[in-house]
Order: structure tokens, then C-alpha cells, then sequence
């Protein structure tokens, strides 16, 4: 199978990509059934990973048990060579503020204007004065490209993709290392959807952003990913560059990565 080499530990070996995350044997489930069931996955630094797989196969609730939303059954998950298991609550905080979360449809508080949204992780996280946090919000919602306007609109005055901005703007608020954006690009029209996988290049070009990114858009997958990982079955079927995911042989993967859908968005061509 194409799954990488693990590295040794969360700093890598010398000459392998350094990690920031680090998850084996991951279990999570809800009632009788383990949704993931036995998961490992490397991150590494500066990288966007693109998780795809079929429909309810749990690429969400990995995202989610990797930050500790929802709560994992087995498996050890290390970020920055820190197992969330065993840190501190001061050595947890200090992770979770080295990490942004775009959720799915956004997420934003619809009472508070797109400003107030942006400053809510400053809020919780730090004690800059008013004037402060709001000056790094105007910063976040320029730096995503929104106008400056948009700050003073309510999330309902917004368009699919101005509310994806918006909501980016807020997981940048902290300037982390990690962003965790779950189907940034559901919903917006290909053009939207194509000005959003730019805008997340852009920024990890420039902030050296590492990038989990749950997905269905093979343009996304081809035009930003610099790695992709497969889950199915509740496991990591295949992780690497679009030049292997193109040559697997997996049915849920040949139909994916060469179907129709794959070929009118250029994709297969590589294939052996
Ligand atoms: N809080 C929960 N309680 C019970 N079941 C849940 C919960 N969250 C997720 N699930 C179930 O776990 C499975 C995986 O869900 P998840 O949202 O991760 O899928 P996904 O791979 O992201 O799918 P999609 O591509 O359709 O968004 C689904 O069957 C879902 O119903």
C-alpha cells in the first residue's frame, strides 16, 4: 500500500519532514460502532493534507477528535510532539492556541457582527485591550480579503463565500501554526471555490501554515493539496502526493480519482 513511512517521533528523523501532528491507532465511535477504527496519520510542517473518502466515513470526526471535540476511544494523538493525553492543562492551552478551526457552514455567531466574530478567540485567549483586539480583526478580515465593511456586517449580510472568509479571518485570529478547515468550499460556486484554495496557498506560502483539510473538491485536492489522505473503513487507505492516489486500485478510489467527475476536472491523466 502507498501509506508513508511513519516517522520516529513528532520532531522526525534527520532528513524526514518534521511533524505536527501525529495520530496511531485512533478509535472513535458513537453507540456500538467505531466510525474510526484504528487511524494513523502523519502531518507534516507546512504541508496542506487534503482528507478525502466516502460520505460518512468519518474525515469530520477525525478533524474533531484530533482537536478533542469529540472524544476518542483508543489511539494517541500528538501535536508538536505533545501527547494531548498527557499535557497539562497549561501545556493544552498553549496547543490549542497554536490551532484554528474553520467548521463547516462557517459557524459564526449569527448575533455578533463578522468583527466580534474575529475577536472572540482574542477574547478567550488573551487580555489585549479593545482597541488591540479590535485592530487585529480589521488585520484578519483584510488579510482574507474582505473589505473592510464587512467587519461591521452581521454573518446573515453575507455571501456563501464572504461567510467562509469571514470565518477563516476568526480561525487566523490567534496567527497559529495549524488550521483544521472542514469542506471550506462546499457550497461556493467554482469560481468562489477556486479564489478560496488560492487565498488558503497564499496563506500558507506566507505564514507557513500546516493545513488539515477535509474535502470533496477534486479541485481543491489538485490544485492545493501538496498531500492527500484516503480514509475508508474507519482507517487511512492511502496517503501521499495525487500521482499515487491516481495508480490505487481500491474500487471507492478508481472511481474517485479516475471517474468522470476526476477526468473533467484534468485528473487521471497521470494514471499508469
Ligand atoms: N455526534 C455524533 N453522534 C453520533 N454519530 C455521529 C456523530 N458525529 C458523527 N457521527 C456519525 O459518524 C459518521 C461519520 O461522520 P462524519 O461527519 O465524520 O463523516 P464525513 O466523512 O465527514 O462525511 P461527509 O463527507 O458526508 O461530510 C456518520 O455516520 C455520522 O452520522
Amino acid at each position: 500500500m502507498m501509506n508513508d513511512a511513519p516517522a520516529d517521533s513528532a520532531q522526525g528523523r534527520s532528513g524526514q519532514e518534521e511533524l505536527v501532528i501525529r495520530v496511531r491507532d485512533l478509535v472513535v465511535g458513537f453507540g456500538e460502532r467505531n466510525v474510526i477504527d484504528g487511524m494513523d496519520m502523519d502531518v507534516r510542517k507546512g504541508e496542506i493534507l487534503g482528507v478525502v473518502g466516502p460520505s460518512g466515513t468519518g474525515k469530520s470526526v477525525s478533524l474533531r477528535a484530533i482537536i478533542g471535540l469529540t472524544p476518542k476511544r483508543a489511539g494517541k494523538v500528538e501535536v508538536f510532539g505533545v501527547d494531548l493525553d498527557e499535557a497539562t492543562d497549561e501545556e493544552r492551552l498553549g496547543i490549542e492556541r497554536r490551532w484554528g478551526v474553520l467548521f463547516q457552514q462557517g459557524a459564526l455567531f449569527s448575533s455578533l457582527t463578522v468583527r466580534q466574530n474575529v475577536e472572540m478567540p482574542l477574547r478567550e485567549h488573551t487580555k489585549l485591550s479593545p482597541k488591540l483586539r479590535e485592530e487585529i480583526a480589521r488585520l484578519k478580515i483584510d488579510l482574507v480579503g474582505l473589505k473592510p465593511d464587512a467587519g461591521d456586517r452581521f454573518p446573515s449580510e453575507l455571501s456563501g463565500g464572504m461567510i467562509k472568509r469571514a470565518a477563516l479571518a476568526r480561525a487566523l485570529a490567534l496567527d497559529p501554526d495549524i488550521v483544521f478547515l472542514d469542506e471550506p468550499t462546499a457550497g461556493l460556486d467554482p469560481i468562489g471555490a477556486n479564489a478560496f484554495d488560492r487565498l488558503i496557498m497564499t496563506l500558507k506560502e506566507t505564514l507557513g501554515l500546516t493545513v488539515y483539510l477535509v474535502t470533496h473538491d477534486l479541485d481543491t485536492l489538485t490544485t492545493a493539496c501538496d498531500r492527500i489522505a484516503a480514509l475508508k473503513g474507519g482507517k487511512v487507505l492511502a496517503i501521499g502526493p495525487m500521482s499515487e492516489m491516481v495508480k490505487n486500485d481500491d474500487p471507492w478510489m478508481k472511481e474517485y480519482f479516475r471517474g468522470e467527475r476526476a477526468r473533467a476536472a484534468g485528473i487521471g491523466a497521470t494514471a499508469a
